[in-house]
């Protein structure tokens, strides 16, 4: 930040202190430190982990697609009947093959005849697969897009306190990571365990009707391995949560440093960042062995123990099932000496219970991604079933343009993470149709929770935020905010055309004109920079408008401001980006816009706080005095402070 050298431009209050640091870096750091506050506070703040949803709370999810998903369902057990009854059909072969009383013609055209059947069943077989694959792949896309979409725009109506607790990447990754892992277990992972327990009673049952001395040997194996399956999978549940809790944290960090590089380059802090971050991912190379032991928690260390735990219990369980098959092999082939069974029968057996040790195997790797999915759900179900406090849609819609009447009456403030703290205590303002009133204090007076509150980004904990005469907590936050045209300290712009961020606050773009659009960024002097790039006006700027200068993304801000022409105008603090020569005119744009409207200014600056009607100064969250320059330098001791405070440190 530059600090003019007229006389006029000092800035008042302890701002002084702060702009040093923007000197050095760029002014996005002021920004950046509130977010990192936010996060450090916010991470230092445990919170108990979400309750795991039901399994029908957790299908509910894929309810739109239950039709299709039943089709599938069909599809799949079609597909195991005809697996499981090719070994029937297979096991007549072998029986007449080995029946001397049948002459070899007969046999020969008998398994042809059977072949066939083999045939058809297995390609049928193949063909709803693959039908039940694209079915249970494109409902899949279906129920995680869907998810996406509602669990977003569910974000995005809560309330200004849920981001101010919430750490962004946490949520980002329950956006991304979490509903990818619900789509598989909605989609695929319940049908497979469903089928897959379906099919593991009827290959029992058709055992049982082969051989019940074998089955016995059979149902004592998977006895053991569902009474096994019930803790491993309460483990696995558990585990899996706590992977995408470190990851969540770590993308918290990647997203805050990504999204701040010039900060962070500015002050070196790369290796810091790498680090901060593999504190959560973990890192192998710090291991002398593969499983990172007394490690503390990270997706690595989580990871693993999922990695050791899940392929083991696969392994066990698919090895109990084919020792089982051993055993009944071997209890078989007595029983078919003695003639008790059939060749034909025993190599159908077999043929079971290998099918089923596939089956347990498929089915435990299932109920992993279900259980996985549990944890991903609890995550993703705290999100959706908290409501807004301050409901997005609620609230009255008066007819036509607010007028500008604005009072604060006796209004008592604290930030939902703060609550211990009032930042207002009775507050009082009166803000008339067309004023202009000028706020100034020290740094943490609660100047920019004034702007705060009239944006309803936050109710009031006491007294009343008024608009025209209403009460902001009975207005649609829609028509508070289209009324009221804001520039802040620092301007956030969107990675998307210069044009789209001026008309960035209109409903439908489309209506506004490109007269309008030019004659706004004329008042605010950012027409001639705009048109001096090679696209104009369809220049991309970068994500949070990277490609352009401090200066140039303050105007643009401005200009943005004025589009819908507001019937109140906040500045806080809205040149204090600019150099001195763009500050002049902007500021002489600004003085032109204020005409016919209500503002509200945060200024430090003499400058802008000379033009006001009124000037307010706030101490410690309450109005300690109002009146006019002189007034003020003649009566109020803090304003005199502010000033004289401000002239010494020029
Ligand atoms: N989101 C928040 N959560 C919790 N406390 C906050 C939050 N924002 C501001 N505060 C606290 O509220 C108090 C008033 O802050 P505010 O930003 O309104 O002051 P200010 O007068 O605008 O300061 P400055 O001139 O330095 O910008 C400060 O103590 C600050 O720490």
């Amino acid at each position: 930040m530059t600090t003019s050298p007229q006389t006029e431009d000092i800035e008042l209050g302890e701002y002084k202190q702060t702009t040093n640091i923007e000197d050095n870096v760029s002014g996005e750091y002021k920004q950046t430190t509130n977010i990192e506050d936010n996060v450090s506070e916010a991470s230092s703040q445990e919170e108990p982990p979400p309750p795991t949803p039901s399994m029908s709370k957790l299908l509910s999810m894929s309810k739109p697609e239950w039709m299709s998903l039943f089709v599938a369902l069909l599809l799949m057990a079609g597909a195991e009947v005809t697996g499981l009854y090719a070994p029937i059909v297979l096991s007549d072969c072998y029986n007449i093959i080995v029946d001397p009383t049948i002459s070899s013609e007969t046999v020969k055209s008998t398994i042809s005849s059977k072949m066939l059947i083999v045939f058809i069943l297995h390609w049928g077989g193949i063909a709803g697969g693959a039908i039940r694959g694209i079915i249970i792949a494109i409902a899949g896309e279906r129920v995680v897009a869907r998810l996406r979409n509602s669990l977003y725009a569910h974000l995005l109506s809560m309330e200004m306190g849920f981001f101010d607790k919430k750490k962004s990447g946490d949520l980002v990754s329950r956006l991304g990571n979490d509903t990818a892992l619900i789509q598989t277990a909605t989609t695929s992972s319940f049908p497979e365990v469903l089928i897959g327990a379906i099919k593991i009673v009827g290959t029992l049952s058709l055992m049982l009707f082969i051989s019940v001395k074998l089955s016995i040997v059979m149902f004592i194996v998977f006895a053991v391995l569902l009474l096994l399956c019930i803790p491993f999978a309460t483990f696995i549940g558990r585990i899996s949560r706590q992977y995408q809790d470190s990851l969540a944290v770590a993308s918290t960090f990647s997203t805050e440093a990504l999204g701040s590089m010039r900060t962070v380059r500015s002050f070196f802090a790369e290796k810091k960042e790498v680090e901060r971050y593999q504190t959560h991912i973990g890192n192998p190379e710090a291991h002398r062995y593969w499983y990172p032991f007394n490690s503390p928690q990270s997706t690595y260390k989580t990871g693993s123990i999922k990695g050791l735990v899940a392929p083991s219990f696969g392994a066990f369980a698919f090895g109990m099932a084919i020792s089982a098959m051993y055993a009944t092999l071997w209890v078989g082939f007595y029983d078919v000496v003695d003639g008790k069974l059939t060749l034909g029968r025993m190599v159908a057996f077999q043929s079971y219970v290998f099918q089923m040790g596939i089956s347990l195997a498929t089915l435990s790797g299932h109920f992993i991604a279900l259980m996985t999915a549990k944890g991903a759900a609890a995550r993703v179900f705290e999100l959706l079933d908290r409501e807004s406090e301050i409901q997005l849609d609620a609230g009255k819609t008066p007819e036509g343009k607010m007028k500008g009447d604005i009072v604060f009456e006796n209004v008592e403030f604290r930030y939902p993470t703060r609550l211990e703290t009032a930042v207002l205590k009775g507050f009082n303002l009166t803000v008339k149709e067309n004023e202009t009133v000028a706020i100034v204090g020290s740094s943490g007076a609660g100047k920019s929770t004034i702007i705060g509150l009239l944006q309803r980004f936050y109710d009031v904990s006491g007294g009343a935020v008024k608009f025209d005469g209403i009460d902001a907590r009975d207005l649609h936050q829609g028509w508070i905010r289209r009324n009221l045209g804001l520039v802040g300290q620092e301007p956030t712009l969107f990675g998307l055309s210069i044009r789209d961020n001026l008309t960035y606050g209109i409903e439908d773009p489309s209506k506004i004109t490109d007269e309008q659009v030019v004659e706004a960024c004329k008042q605010a002097n950012c027409h001639n920079f705009i048109t001096q790039f090679p696209e104009g006006y369809k220049t991309m700027i970068g994500e949070r408008g990277v490609r352009l200068s401090g200066g140039q993304k303050q105007r643009i801000a401005i200009a943005r401001a004025l589009i819908p022409s507001p019937s109140v105008l906040l500045l806080d603090e809205a040149t204090s980006a600019l150099d001195a020569e763009s500050e002049h005119l902007v500021q002489t744009a600004i003085d032109e816009v204020m005409v016919g409207r209500t503002v509200v200014v945060i200024a430090h600056r003499l400058s802008t706080v000379r033009k006001a009607d009124k000037i307010v100064v706030m101490d410690q969250g309450k109005v300690e005095a109002e009146g006019t320059h002189d007034e003020l330098m003649k009566g109020c001791q803090i304003y005199k402070d502010l000033v004289s405070r401000q002239l010494s440190a020029k």
